[in-house]
């Protein structure tokens, strides 16, 4: 994570400013720290228990581990809403908002804004006005900004069944449906995703890969790359992991499939457990390394289906599900893969501009 570098990063730099940025808003204490420390820090849940205070002041971070998948996210303190969002700011800090800039729009960069609301703290109504006055401001000053509600703490006892889980996901989208209607705003002309999360489960980095996924501008063609591989060698799936994050940035069309989701990354955190953490960071070639990128990893498990991941770009791994009797011809996957691989390094470089700057 960039925002455990010693020297201060530059928010400022044109090539920073310009990532995609992820916007982390909500009530006091709904877990925008939690979410950012736990996927991003590698924090684990428990600690956030006792090792988080209140947010006093906007905090960013970069994430840029692999070049197919950069952003930044921005941790606002509890219950900012963007309200003095045209107003400037002190810039003497590097983590406050810049003079001038809008948090909604700010060079251009493609934005998402996760509203995260805490599902054990009922009565919603407050926050849920809340939020849709910074859904219909920030709309005003960005039409092209992606909104997407975490409904966060689907655990514990209260959440001890499926039911449960979608009753408070209904409850919430029938409440900000009602108050964009009194606010005059057609809930049909804004496209709202909920998502139901936990730091506890694999649910919130589910929800993080498809928020992820929505700013990654080649996202159309790392689709294609996957469908024409799971095509050409007969797979069931295959995921693109940021194996940092463990979030994953792409799959093929096919439906998917959470517990196979689950299931691969779980396969990373088993591959990463057996590599040196030096040869993660050099890309060696070691003989005993699981994950550089000559290696690759299988496991086979008892319904018949086959795991295979593969690095394919600095950290970036290729986790592909398959049947055992499609897996025989190992030498046509590996090929493919190569082909991916040569796709993928192509996809990543920056476009050259000419002269012009077009
Ligand atoms: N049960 C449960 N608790 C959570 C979850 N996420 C966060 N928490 C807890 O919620 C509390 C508040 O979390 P924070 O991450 O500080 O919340 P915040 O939204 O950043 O709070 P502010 O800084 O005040 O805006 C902490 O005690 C977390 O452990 C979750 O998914 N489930």
């Amino acid at each position: 994570m960039g925002g455990d570098n010693i020297s201060p990063i530059d928010f400022n730099d044109p090539k920073i400013a310009s990532l995609p940025r992820i916007l982390l808003m909500g009530p006091r204490r709904g877990g925008k720290t939690s979410i950012q420390r736990v996927v991003f820090q590698k924090m684990s849940p428990h600690e956030t228990l006792f090792r988080l205070e209140a947010t006093q002041q906007l905090e960013r971070a970069i994430v840029d581990h692999t070049p197919l998948c950069r952003f930044t996210v921005w941790d606002f303190p509890g219950d900012y809403y963007g309200e003095d969002d045209e107003n400037n700011y002190d810039n003497d800090n590097n983590n406050n908002i810049s003079t001038g800039d809008s948090v909604f729009v700010g060079d251009n960069a493609a934005t998402s804004l996760i509203f995260v609301v805490d599902a054990q703290d009922e009565p919603y109504d407050h926050v849920l006005q809340s939020f849709t006055n910074a859904v219909t401001r920030a709309l005003e000053l960005n039409p092209n900004i992606v909104i997407e509600v975490f409904i966060n703490k689907v655990d514990g006892e209260l959440f001890l069944s499926d039911e449960s889980k979608y009753d408070c996901r209904r409850d919430i989208m029938t409440q900000v449906t009602d108050e964009l209607t009194d606010a005059g705003v057609s809930p049909d002309s804004i496209h709202i995703r909920y998502h139901l999360t936990s730091i506890y489960d694999h649910s919130i980095y589910e929800a993080l890969s498809r928020v992820v996924q929505r700013l990654i501008p080649q996202l159309p063609t790392l689709e294609n790359l996957l469908n024409v591989l799971v095509s050409t060698c007969s797979m069931e799936k295959a995921y693109l992991f940021d194996v940092v994050s463990k979030l994953y940035i792409s799959t093929d069309p096919g439906p998917v499939d959470m517990q196979s989701v689950e299931l691969c990354s779980d396969m990373i955190d088993v591959v990463l457990d057996v590599t040196p953490a030096e040869d993660l960071e050099e890309d060696m070639v070691d003989p005993d390394s699981a994950y550089d990128n000559k290696s690759a990893s299988v496991i086979r498990l008892s319904n018949g289906m086959v795991l295979y991941l593969k690095e394919v770009d600095t950290m970036l791994a290729l986790v592909c599900i398959t049947r055992a009797e499609n897996f025989r011809k190992k030498s046509l996957i590996n090929y493919n893969i190569g082909c991916l691989k040569k796709a993928l390094r192509a996809l990543a470089q920056p476009v050259p501009t000419t002269e012009n700057g077009h």
